[in-house]
């Protein structure tokens, strides 16, 4: 095969996984079998490899980095990135409510709704467009390194949709339920211990120094705020969420845009009863108030942001299952 064919091979296996991983990821529909799949990336890998020079940073070939790690780097945020005040009650959100009201003036204030990921949380960095970093919070200020990992993640993209100089944002990462009870399977066949909760594997899995393991344990990243940006502008959450979406984030698309309490209290209660529905644990909602310059004036503590608090779900009674007491 010559290169200008190869070349245009190459850019249709391109498009054509792109549009599978979004069947796959976002509708949750895949298009083709799993077999499939994989012959489309192979041919990719051996084209790319009979032609190197039409390798790209965002080619599915770039997923699965090199060899295993030595240890994580540590990466300081540009921004701190801040925790949640948690919410327990129905009062406890009309206090919040109550609090943002003043510090606004009085002015009508909108929220957004969000469910809260039980996941972990990342922040990913973006320049030209293409992903340089991905780190794990760690203590707000320095996270660690785990770009390698992160890159593993089909929904992560590794070249944004559009022109952009500097965009960080951050998002939660998480193992569906699907993904978290056969990888526990799979443990206790090999008698290796299992993970006690989506969130526990989805950290355990983001911190392997050998990337294929992240590869193999289908996590996504729900991307839900703009860190920093340099080069559009923006003046609400939703835009923020769109504008995530156009470049190609994976975004949650369950929210809800309100400026009533009652409306807002009564949306939480529908999830707080449905959410063993989902296909990935979520351990409360967030409210977030929705005009940006609103959030300005309401500005954050060392801690948390004055313009936004976590529901937090009642926990899940402990079920201590009578073989987890025999075993031990
Ligand atoms: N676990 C989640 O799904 C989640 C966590 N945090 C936030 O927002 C924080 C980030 C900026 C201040 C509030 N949103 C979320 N959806």
């Amino acid at each position: 095969m010559k290169l200008e064919e190869a070349k245009k091979r190459v850019h249709a296996l391109k498009e054509e996984i792109q549009v599978h991983n979004r069947a796959y990821y976002e509708l949750d529909r895949p298009t083709i079998s799993d077999a499939e799949y994989d012959l489309l990336v192979r041919e990719l890998v051996a084209l790319e490899t009979a032609f190197p020079e039409l390798v790209t940073p965002d080619s599915p070939s770039q997923r699965v980095g090199g060899k295993p790690l030595e240890g994580f780097k540590a990466v300081r945020h540009r921004e701190p990135l801040l925790s949640l005040g948690n919410a327990f009650s129905g009062e406890d959100l009309l206090s919040f409510h109550h609090r943002v009201t003043q510090a606004v003036g009085g002015d009508k204030v909108e929220y957004v709704v969000e469910f809260k990921i039980d996941g972990l949380t990342v922040a990913l960095s973006y320049q030209n467009s293409l992903l340089v970093t991905g780190a794990t919070r760690g203590d707000g200020e320095v996270g660690e390194d785990i770009t390698q990992n992160l890159k593993t993640i089909a929904t992560v993209p590794l070249q944004l949709n559009s022109p952009v100089a500097v965009l960080e944002v951050r998002g939660e990462a998480f193992m569906p339920k699907k993904a978290f009870l056969r990888l526990n399977e799979d443990r206790e066949e090999a008698g290796a211990p299992v993970f006690a909760n989506p969130r526990n594997a989805a950290a355990g899995s983001l911190r392997q120094l050998d990337p294929k393991v992240a590869a193999s344990r289908q996590l996504q990243v729900f991307v839900y705020d703009i860190l920093y940006l340099d080069g559009a502008s923006i003046d609400t959450h939703g835009e923020a969420l769109k504008y995530l979406e156009q470049q190609g984030f994976l975004v949650n698309q369950e929210r809800f845009c309100s400026g009533d309490m009652e409306q807002v209290i009564s949306y939480i209660r529908h999830w707080s009863e449905k959410r063993h529905e989902l296909p990935y644990e979520i351990d409360g909602m967030v409210l977030k108030v929705n005009d940006l310059s609103q959030r300005r004036e309401l500005g954050a503590t060392s801690k948390a942001p004055r313009w936004a608090i976590a529901y937090k779900f009642p926990a899940e009674q402990a079920r201590t299952r009578v073989t987890d007491i025999m075993v031990r």
